[in-house]
């Protein structure tokens, strides 16, 4: 990767830290995904370290924008600094994008975060079984772009408040009735596998509203042991309750639902990871590489 300069673990922990964020082990408690542990070496010696990089990106922003708005002579809005997070299914895209919520809302208190993922703008599943894609869930014609891109465009227009779907990973569905609102934002995190994905037809993209990207990078195998404990997690918490998707497969034979878990990974999210997820990877500012156990032991920072 030659356009990026990479720090490993020491030195990029190293770096000056000129705001403590003290987090508690209740508010890591708040972030977990489903059940995990994310321990406090990472938020000390990594995030603390990113969250003031990308604050002073975001102070750049704004002193570009009075500046410009100076010469113009025009008091125009500031729109909200963007940031994407990108990466495979289970690469720990949501967990990240919360603790960098978090910590960003700690540290600059006096700054509005708003985070969302755009698993909200998957089209629901019986429009994906009528469009004949339910096997392709997550794959680039599974979302609904327009949609996205029109959010994108009232978010950065300065509307008040702008609703949006949302998914349920335990419901493996959109949620009917329920919506997020997105409130004027000072910073806007927004996760997903297809956050830095180009169109076939060249038209605007999700990315080319994004002020700053990240892409989360682990080998392939210790993604899929991160997808296998997840599925065996969500099925736990989900053994009693009948009306949820994991219910049945909670309560049968325990083989036949690793086998699908295992199917799944490999005929769906892996694909997608290679064919539509990966080659985005050289597109964002910062590449964040994790090994066995989350622990994040490279960080890339793209040099333009
Ligand atoms: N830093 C971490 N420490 C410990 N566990 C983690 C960490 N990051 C993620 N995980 C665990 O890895 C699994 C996948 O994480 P997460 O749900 O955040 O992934 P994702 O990339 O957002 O997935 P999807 O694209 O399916 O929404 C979860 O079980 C989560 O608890
Ligand atoms: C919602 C997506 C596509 C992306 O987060 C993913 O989590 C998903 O549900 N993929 C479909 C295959 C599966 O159930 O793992």
């Amino acid at each position: 990767m030659k356009n990026y300069t990479c720090f490993e673990r020491e030195s990029w922990a190293k770096l000056a830290r000129t705001h403590q964020a003290n987090i508690s082990q209740e508010e890591l408690a708040q972030i977990k995904s489903v059940g995990d542990v994310v321990d406090l070496t990472d938020v000390d010696e990594i995030y603390l370290t990113l969250v003031n990089y990308l604050h002073l990106a975001y102070q750049g922003k704004r002193s570009l924008q009075l500046a410009q708005n100076k010469f113009l002579e025009h008091e125009l809005d500031p729109t909200p600094f963007i940031i994407g997070i990108s990466g495979s299914v289970a690469v720990g895209k949501s967990t990240t994008a919360r603790l960098l919520q978090i910590l960003l809302s700690r540290t600059f208190p006096e700054l509005k975060v708003h985070l969302m993922t755009t698993d909200g703008f998957i089209y629901p599943n019986h429009e994906l079984k009528r469009r004949g894609i339910f096997s392709r869930k997550g794959f680039p014609e599974s979302y609904n772009m327009t949609m996205l891109k029109d959010f994108l465009n009232d978010v950065v227009s300065g509307k008040e408040d702008i609703v949006y779907p949302l998914y349920s990973q335990e419901l493996s569905d959109i949620v009917p009735g329920e919506y997020g609102h997105v409130r004027k934002p000072d910073i806007l995190i927004m996760e997903g596998i297809n956050t830095l994905q180009l169109p076939e037809s060249g038209q605007v993209v999700t990315s080319d509203f994004f002020d700053f990207s990240i892409y989360i990078d682990a080998d392939e195998d210790i993604i899929e042991s991160w997808y296998m404990q997840r599925f065996n997690k969500i099925m736990a918490i989900n053994k009693n309750k009948p009306e949820n998707y994991y219910y049945e497969l909670a309560n049968g034979p325990k083989e036949a639902a690793i086998k699908l878990a295992e199917e799944t990974w490999q005929m769906v999210n892996l694909v997608n990871l290679r064919e539509y997820i990966a080659p985005t990877k050289e597109r964002a500012s910062l590449i964040l590489h994790k090994t066995t156990g989350h622990l994040i032991d490279r960080i890339y920072l793209r040099r333009f």
